[in-house]
């Protein structure tokens, strides 16, 4: 008998509300997913569309005015209703995030070794000498040769890819069972590109960590997820197995974007959908793709898309879902 792999994150109804004084918008509205024990879920979707504030909520530091509904349960609590003393307890020693700059983890002053010590010590209260063992083995998990001297690097002392290696060391160092990877790979050259994916690949092997990333690279997604979100206007669009949504999308907009990275040879924004995402405090009535797609229809104007079944993991938000999926096969 097999048995269903552990949930270690479980997301429901996630909505974050920006309210000003032009009125109130929802870079993420009603995210529901599940992240299973040692696997990876791509989020997909154009600049704009809700990644970043959907990857920054989960991580509890999304703007400080964002009013945060729904539920965000890791390790038998709903993070959503912790306390902020409680919430800034879990970040790096539950949920932990990698981002597209990896100066934006780590600090420009302190030496390697301070960097990934200092929260061993506080989270993990190891006292200094196994701290440091632990940061040598942290920097050896990110296969950095040399470990020893690069402790004793500054950051600039490194190359874009060895940063981005410590920021993930340094993710990884207080024990997160989820690591949010927000473009973890954009701002390299492309050769090291690989190397880290394939870094963060091994990384979720060597440890069972589960991972979200987040990118706007269908190749990346291919390469790593299990699980694929499409997010368009704040909202899941399309969600299946990465099989499923890849191979197989049903949704115009997923269809869209899957065209303009691989059929169009590059790994760029989509081009191949015309237009950009709304200003989502001006959000259209029904469906909010309606007026970029090339299937919409009076009812799409008009109301709400209901959410389509395909398989008990594939599903797409769009009425029209069924006959897109027949022209994208
Ligand atoms: N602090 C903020 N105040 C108001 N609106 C914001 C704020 N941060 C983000 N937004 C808006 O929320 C939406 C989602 O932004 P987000 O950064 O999550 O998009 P993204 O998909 O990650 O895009 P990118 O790939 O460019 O990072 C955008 O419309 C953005 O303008």
């Amino acid at each position: 008998m097999t048995t269903a792999p552990e949930t270690v994150l479980s997301v429901r109804g996630l909505t974050v509300e920006l309210r000003g004084n032009a009125g109130s918008l929802r870079p993420v509205d009603d995210v529901s997913f599940d992240l299973a024990k040692g696997s990876v879920l791509g989020v997909l979707g154009e600049s704009g569309c809700g990644k970043s504030m959907l990857l920054r909520t989960l991580m509890g530091i999304e703007p400080p005015l964002a009013a945060v509904s729904g539920e965000v349960w890791t390790r038998g609590r709903n993070l959503v209703a912790m306390s902020p003393r409680e919430r800034a307890e879990t970040r790096g020693s539950w949920i932990s995030m990698v981002f597209q700059n990896p100066m934006t983890a780590l600090d420009p002053v302190y030496t390697v070794e301070r960097q990934l010590v200092e929260p061993l010590r506080r989270h993990s209260g190891m006292d200094r000498r196994a701290a440091r063992t632990r940061a040598l083995e942290l920097l050896e998990l990110v296969q950095i040769t040399d470990p020893k001297r690069r402790l004793k690097a500054y950051p600039f002392e490194l190359s874009g890819g060895m940063r981005q290696r410590v920021a993930i060391a340094a993710a990884l160092a207080c024990g997160a069972s989820v690591l949010l990877a927000d473009e973890p790979t954009t701002a390299l050259d492309v050769t090291v590109q690989a190397r880290i994916l394939a870094l963060l690949n091994d990384v979720r092997a060597e440890l069972g960590t589960s991972t979200v990333i987040v990118t706007h690279d269908v190749g990346v997604t291919a390469e790593l997820a299990d699980e694929v979100l499409v997010l368009y206007a704040g909202r899941t669009i399309e969600s299946g197995t990465c099989r499923e949504v890849l191979k197989n999308p049903r949704h115009p907009y997923t269809i869209g974007l899957l065209d303009a990275n691989v059929r169009g040879g590059q790994r760029t924004r989509p081009a191949a959908i015309p237009g950009a995402p709304p200003n989502l405090a001006l959000l259209p009535s029904g469906c909010s793709f309606a007026p970029r797609c090339r299937h919409a229809a009076a009812l799409c104007r008009a109301d709400d898309p209901p959410v389509r079944r395909f398989t008990h993991s594939h599903t797409a938000r769009c009425v029209h879902a069924g006959a897109s999926a027949a022209q994208g096969e």
